[in-house]
């Protein structure tokens, strides 16, 4: 979102950041040209995360203090002459649209998961895919066909989270209203594809000085990163990370860990502190002449190191993306909702990694990762894998730069933000020149 809203900055549109108190109070975000303003989400002071709460009633009380909070934000802003013309929305919060509306303000829900994630979401909400699925082959129209393990968790393990999966359907939810769709779905009809939106300084270097995101959940150890990989060999180091939610179980973390040690290659782990006292005892001695461990990394800068070769990553949407578009082989280990998708991409479609199997206990074998992990970087296999990832990471590059898809829908957009807005009723404002650059 943030990427996005940089996009739009050089055309004079002025964007404010509007986060939930206590996300704003753990994460680092910082920017000289994106201001920030906060809303509650009915657990300001409450320390555990939403995952730790029943689900259903966190999200109802968002919606409930969050309508509220959010309006007070846009009647001050309006107050000190910062009036709203339009709200770019997750679409993971679909009341924000109905604010909007009541505001008299244009909305745009703003899709975070992948075309084919939120294809199959909205399938199912159309009823035109049926849950429970039946059958080992899943045909949708647009998508390649599909094994019931490839769809997103909450539609082929049904009942595990039923709120979350309800979240996922009503992102489609009364989105008739809305006046844009941020997502790369180009087929429903108003739908602007935007991506990949990862700094411009790894894409098509147009956005001066955007080198991160200016946002992260956890504060990074760059410089121990850094100087590590500098001392490696190019090509040589194996990245690991699972993102900012997924919890490994004991189990499935020693096979890691042995799984690692077994490749005989260098690696870097990110482990975060929560997940800690799962490791192996003693592994990060034993190991420390191959492997460093970090509580978080500077992802984007690692991934862009010559020194990796290959990322083991759990495919959330933002990592496959950075892979993708820094051309770095995968190996996919998906642990839920749209990572199974994402990785059925990643090894199918893009044929830019593999998917690691589960055993019948449901773990990737030390043995297996070992094998993935030669598969993708070394051989015939690894040299066919390499040479599709730099072909994605120009198509990523196409896309964003001058004349390419991305741009071109931004452009179309703020052009019509900008005829739109002016047109509004509620907040009367000077024209606009849009920027030709
Ligand atoms: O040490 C680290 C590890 C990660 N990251 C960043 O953290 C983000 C992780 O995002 P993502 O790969 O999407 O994983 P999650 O944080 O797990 O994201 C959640 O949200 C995504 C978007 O909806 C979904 O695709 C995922 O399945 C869901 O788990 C990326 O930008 C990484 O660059 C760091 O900066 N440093």
């Amino acid at each position: 979102m943030l990427q996005f809203a940089k996009r739009l900055l050089p055309n004079q549109i002025k964007i404010t950041l509007v986060l939930t108190h206590k996300i704003a109070r753990t994460t680092l975000f910082s920017s000289n040209s994106i201001s920030l303003e906060t809303i509650s989400d009915g657990y300001d002071d409450d320390d555990g995360g939403p995952m730790e709460r029943d689900i259903k009633v966190y999200l109802a009380r968002f919606k409930e203090v969050g309508s509220r909070t959010l309006k007070e934000v846009v009647h001050r802003m309006r107050d000190s002459g910062r009036p709203v013309d339009c709200i770019v929305y997750d679409s993971f919060l679909p009341w924000v649209l109905e604010v909007s509306k009541e505001l008299g303000l244009l909305a745009a829900a703003f899709f975070t998961q992948s075309c084919a994630v939120d294809h199959i979401y909205h399938q199912v909400y159309k009823g035109d895919l049926k849950v429970p699925l039946s059958g080992d082959e899943i045909l949708i129209p647009g998508l390649p066909p599909l094994k019931p393990e490839d769809m997103p968790s909450f539609v082929y393990v049904l009942g595990l989270y039923p709120s979350l999966f309800e979240a996922a359907l009503d992102q489609f939810r009364g989105l008739e209203k809305a006046d844009w769709v941020i997502d790369y779905m180009a087929k429903l009809s108003h739908v602007k594809a935007i991506g990949p939106t990862i700094p411009s300084m790894y894409l098509d270097k147009r956005l001066p000085d955007d080198r991160e995101y200016g946002l992260s959940v956890y504060k990074p150890i760059t410089g121990a990163c850094m100087e590590w990989l500098n001392e490696r060999q190019p090509e040589s180091v194996i990245y690991v990370s699972f993102g900012s939610l997924a919890e490994l179980g004991e189990d499935q973390m020693e096979e890691l860990a042995w799984g690692l040690r077994l490749s005989n290659k260098h690696f870097l782990w990110v482990v975060r502190l929560s997940e800690e006292s799962k490791l192996p005892k003693d592994f990060a001695q034993v190991t420390s002449k191959k492997g460093l461990i970090v509580s978080w990394c500077p992802q984007l800068e690692v991934l862009a190191h010559e020194a990796i070769c290959c990322f083991i990553t759990h495919s959330g949407w933002n990592s496959t993306l950075e892979a993708l578009s820094l051309g770095v082989p995968m190996v996919a280990m998906p642990q839920w909702t749209d990572q199974s998708t994402n990785s059925k991409f990643v090894m199918d479609m893009w044929k830019m990694g593999v998917r690691a199997p589960v055993d019948d206990k449901g773990l990737v074998s030390r043995e297996m990762i070992a094998r993935c992990i030669r598969e993708v970087v070394e051989g015939e296999s690894g040299q066919e894998i390499k040479k599709n990832a730099t072909k994605w990471k120009a198509l990523a590059r196409e896309a964003m730069s001058e004349g390419g898809s991305s741009e071109k829908n931004i452009l179309e957009f703020v052009s019509s933000l900008i005829r739109s807005s002016n047109s509004l009723p509620m907040f009367p404002k000077e024209n606009v020149e849009m920027n030709p650059n």
